[in-house]
């Protein structure tokens, strides 16, 4: 599984955004013997497990120029790298707690140049900010998620769908979402027909801001 993937996706991507994505591979690779932030099976299905699933949030929804967005949790930059190579005039912040993680999220930015990406090591409940779309993959069920991001939703909705939070997450949602009915879920299995997106969805929560 390779760059060809998600050139087979996304057949407008420019010379630039293909050669960051080919370097991810090496800086991942790399930065991965150092700080464990990929397993060893995930690693060498890396542009398949980490960079089209991150992806997959793009065919729900693109990020207009100058939109603000929060990957929560995001390990070592999943899904914000992949999303901020695609979106170089979004700016994108990275939070986790864990302060390794954000070193190979710093390394994996500086060695790309990305310009549009600033880390936190923090949990995310102590960070301040407002912005368009909250992203997040794999930390926490949607209660615990909605608490921790709630007051972090900017006022203004400057793409057509509402503000909120995009979650990736896989399996049966329904109990952990009874109680969201403008929960949206999309199965990113109509996007992408690899095997491996038979189980996985976007949930969008569309969130209100609170001042
Ligand atoms: C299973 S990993 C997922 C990493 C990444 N999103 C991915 O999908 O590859 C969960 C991450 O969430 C971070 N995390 C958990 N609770 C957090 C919190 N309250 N604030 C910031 N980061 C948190 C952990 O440190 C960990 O790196």
């Amino acid at each position: 599984m390779t760059l060809e993937l998600l050139k087979k996706y996304f057949p407008a991507l420019t010379d630039d955004q293909i050669s960051k994505f080919e370097k991810l591979e090496e800086l991942y690779k790399d930065w991965n013997l150092k700080i464990n932030v990929v397993s060893r099976k995930d690693i060498d299905e890396l542009y398949l497990r980490h960079i089209l699933h991150s992806l997959g949030i793009v065919k729900v929804q693109s990020f207009n120029p100058g939109s603000k967005i929060l990957d929560v949790g995001t390990g070592g930059g999943f899904p914000g790298i992949p999303l901020a190579i695609m979106h170089p005039e979004s700016a994108f912040h990275l939070v986790d707690s864990i302060g390794k993680k954000i070193k190979v999220v710093d390394e994996v930015s500086e060695g790309l140049g990305l310009e549009n990406v600033t880390s936190f090591n923090q949990r995310v409940e102590e960070l301040n900010g407002n912005y368009d779309f909250i992203v997040s993959r794999a930390v926490a069920v949607m209660p615990t998620f909605v608490r921790w991001v709630k007051g972090k939703i900017a006022k203004e909705n400057v793409h057509e769908r509402k503000n909120g939070i995009l979650y990736l997450k896989g399996g049966d949602l329904s109990d952990e979402l009874k109680d969201y009915r403008t929960a949206k879920i999309f199965e990113l299995s109509d996007y992408f027909e690899e095997d491996f997106f038979q189980t996985k969805k976007v949930v969008y929560l569309p969130m209100k801001y609170k001042g």
